[in-house]
C-alpha cells in the first residue's frame, strides 16, 4: 500500500486464526492501521490480495459488514449525537446485537449516556468505540488501540472483555504499543517494521531465551554520556547496553552471577548509586526494541570507550 510516493505496507502477509486474539505490534508509523483498514475494506491493496472470513474486503463488503466489529483509532461516530443513542443505532443495524444497557454498564458509559459524542473524553469515546464494534456480536473483531489513553481500570476491563470473546470463538485483531497488554492477551503476535512483518509468534516464542537476560539498572542520578559503551566494555562482547532514559540501562547478556557482580563493580567503581538492579527474562518489550529501529544506541563490548580528555 502507497499513500502517493510513501510506502506504507510492502509485502507484508500474515494470517490470524479463528477464534484467537491476533497482535499487530509496530512503532509509530509502521504499518499496522493501514494493514487493519485494508482487511475492514477501507482502502484497497494496489498489490497481493486480502481475504476475511474468506471474502474480499472490498468486493464483498455487504457481506461482510455484519460479521465485523470495527473499533477505529479515533472517531467514528456523528459529533453531535449522543453516546447511548449512537450505541443503540448501530444496534438496530444488527440482526442479533447484544443487549445495549449490559454493554453500557460493562464499559461504565452509563453516567456519560446522554453526552454528545463530542463532549465525552477521550476515554469514554475510546470506550463506545468499542461498545460499537462489539455490539453487533461479530465474529471478528477489529479493535486499533483499544485501551489507548484509558485509566487501568478500564484497560482491565477492556482485557477481560476481550478474553471473553476470544472464549465465545470470536478472532480479535488488534493493534497496541502496550507490549504488556499484548504479551498478556495474543495467542500471535506480529511485529512489523517500516510496512514489513520482521517476527511472527507467541508471546512465548518471540521471548524465550533460557542464556539470555535482561537486567535492568536504574539509577539515582543521570548516567555520563560515556556509561553505556564503558559499561558494555566491562561487560564483554557477548552483552548489549541500551539506555532507555536518563537514569535506566537494559542490559542483555548471559544470565549468571559474574554479568550481576560486574553491573555492581562497575557502579560502585563510577560512583553510580543504583536505585534498582533486577534480573529478569527477556519481556516482549525488549524484543520490540531489539527488531525495531533502536530509538537509543546500544553499545557492545566490542564498542571502543572514547578516552577521556583532560
Ligand atoms: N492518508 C494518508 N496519507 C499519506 N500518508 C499516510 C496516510 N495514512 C498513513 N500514512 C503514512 O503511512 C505510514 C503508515 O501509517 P499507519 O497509520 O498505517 O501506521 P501505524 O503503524 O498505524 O502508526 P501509529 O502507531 O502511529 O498509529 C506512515 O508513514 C504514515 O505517515
Amino acid at each position: 500500500m502507497t499513500y502517493g510516493e510513501k510506502v506504507a505496507v510492502d509485502d507484508l502477509s500474515l494470517r490470524v486464526d479463528q477464534g484467537t486474539i491476533t497482535a499487530v505490534l509496530g512503532p509509530n508509523g509502521a504499518g499496522k492501521t493501514t494493514t487493519l483498514e485494508t482487511c475492514e475494506g477501507y482502502r484497497r491493496p494496489q498489490r497481493g490480495s486480502v481475504r476475511v472470513l474468506g471474502l474480499d474486503p472490498v468486493r464483498d463488503r455487504r457481506a461482510l459488514l455484519p460479521r465485523i466489529g470495527v473499533m477505529l483509532q479515533s472517531g467514528g461516530a456523528w459529533s453531535g449525537v449522543r453516546a447511548v443513542e449512537m450505541l443503540r443505532h448501530v444496534a438496530r443495524l444488527h440482526a442479533h446485537p447484544l443487549e445495549v444497557d449490559l454493554l453500557v454498564e460493562r464499559l461504565g458509559l452509563a453516567d456519560c449516556g446522554r453526552t454528545a459524542y463530542r463532549r465525552l473524553s477521550g476515554g469514554q469515546q475510546q470506550r463506545l468505540g468499542l461498545a460499537m464494534a462489539l455490539v453487533g456480536r461479530p465474529e471478528l473483531v477489529f479493535v486499533d488501540e483499544p485501551t489507548a489513553g484509558l485509566d487501568p481500570a478500564v484497560r482491565r476491563t477492556v482485557w477481560e472483555l476481550l478474553d471473553e470473546l476470544r472464549r465465545d470463538g470470536v478472532t480479535v485483531v488488534l493493534t497496541t504499543h502496550y507490549m504488556d497488554e499484548a504479551e498478556r492477551l495474543a495467542d500471535l503476535v506480529h511485529i512489523v517494521d517500516h510496512g514489513s512483518l520482521v517476527a511472527s509468534g507467541t508471546p512465548t516464542e518471540l521471548t524465550r531465551s533460557s542464556t539470555v537476560a535482561t537486567i535492568r539498572l536504574v539509577v539515582t542520578e543521570p548516567f555520563p554520556p560515556s556509561a553505556p559503551v564503558s559499561l558494555a566494555a566491562e561487560l564483554g562482547p557477548h552483552t548489549e547496553v541500551r539506555q532507555l532514559d536518563a537514569v535506566s540501562l537494559v542490559i542483555t547478556g548471559p544470565a549468571d552471577h559474574t554479568t550481576l557482580g560486574t553491573v555492581s563493580r562497575w557502579c560502585e567503581a563510577n560512583g553510580v548509586l543504583p536505585v534498582s538492579l533486577t534480573l529478569g527474562q527477556r519481556n516482549l518489550e525488549d524484543v520490540f526494541l531489539e527488531l525495531t529501529a533502536p530509538a537509543h544506541p546500544v553499545a557492545t563490548g566490542q564498542d571502543v570507550v572514547p578516552e577521556a580528555t583532560a
